[in-house]
């Protein structure tokens, strides 16, 4: 589903890449914890899933293609096999939590009908049925990040990449999100999750992808976030 070869991100010449040498196979239907220190390179790895910057050397596949290679125009497509949450949520704040996902779903073209169907479906399915039109300051934390959640599956992606996304919450609402993530995993969802929550890491037990200063350090089946036997 994802492959890295030998990837090397330098965002300024002369300066310690962010990601180097780095060689990582991630299949269809994985859990994935991506784990190490602030500045280790967790949320370039997943820039360059997205296409949101190309490495400097090296080669990142999704789905057998080169993912540098793909013309601008496609990108969007890429987009939506590759879903995205972020730690900050990135909501509307001038759409209700049905108009966010609505809106996702507008620009990928979909019918009116549809929509009007699958948003309630996905909002209930995250847990958020009774609250589609509530305004994102009408909704706590975790609330948001179901919604930023129901918005990257609308597009049905193969991979969800979640950059942090208990980042902002509370331990037990940062569960919530977790458990929800382990649903959408067990469906078929390919998830690739970067966390400095070591808690839910310990508690998962999936597999571990630690970086340190750009490289990868360790590549463990059922880790905890710090290194073990
Ligand atoms: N747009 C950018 N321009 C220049 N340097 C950058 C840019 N983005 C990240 N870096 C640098 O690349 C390195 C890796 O950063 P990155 O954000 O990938 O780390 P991270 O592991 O996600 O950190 P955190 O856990 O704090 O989010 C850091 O040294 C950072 O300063």
């Amino acid at each position: 589903m994802v492959r890295m070869t030998s990837v090397t991100k330098s965002y300024h010449s002369g300066t310690r890449p962010a990601l180097d040498d780095i060689n990582l196979e991630i299949g269809a239907g994985e859990f994935v914890f991506l784990v190490g220190p602030s500045g280790s390179g967790k949320s370039t790895l997943l820039r360059l899933l997205l296409r949101e910057e190309r490495p400097t050397s090296g080669v990142v596949e999704f789905a057998g293609r080169d993912v540098a290679s793909i013309p601008d125009r496609r990108v969007p497509l890429l987009r939506r096999q590759v879903g995205c949450v972020f730690q900050d949520f990135r909501l509307l704040a001038d759409r209700t939590a049905a108009g966010n996902v609505a809106f996702a779903m507008d620009v990928t073209g979909r019918p009116r009908h549809v929509v009007r169907t699958v948003v309630p479906e996905v909002l209930d399915l995250v847990g958020l049925a009774g609250k589609e039109n509530r305004y994102p300051d009408e909704l706590s934390g975790g609330e948001q990040q179901r919604v930023a959640v129901a918005r990257a599956l609308v597009a049905r992606p193969q991979v969800l990449l979640a950059d942090e996304p208990t980042g902002n919450l509370d331990p037990a609402t940062g569960a919530g999100i977790m458990n929800l993530l382990g649903a959408i995993n067990r469906v078929g969802t390919t998830v690739v999750m970067a966390t400095h929550n070591a808690a839910l890491v310990d508690t998962m037990r999936r597999r571990v992808v630690e970086l340190e200063h750009g490289t990868l350090v360790r590549d463990q089946a059922s880790g905890g976030y710090e290194p073990t036997l």
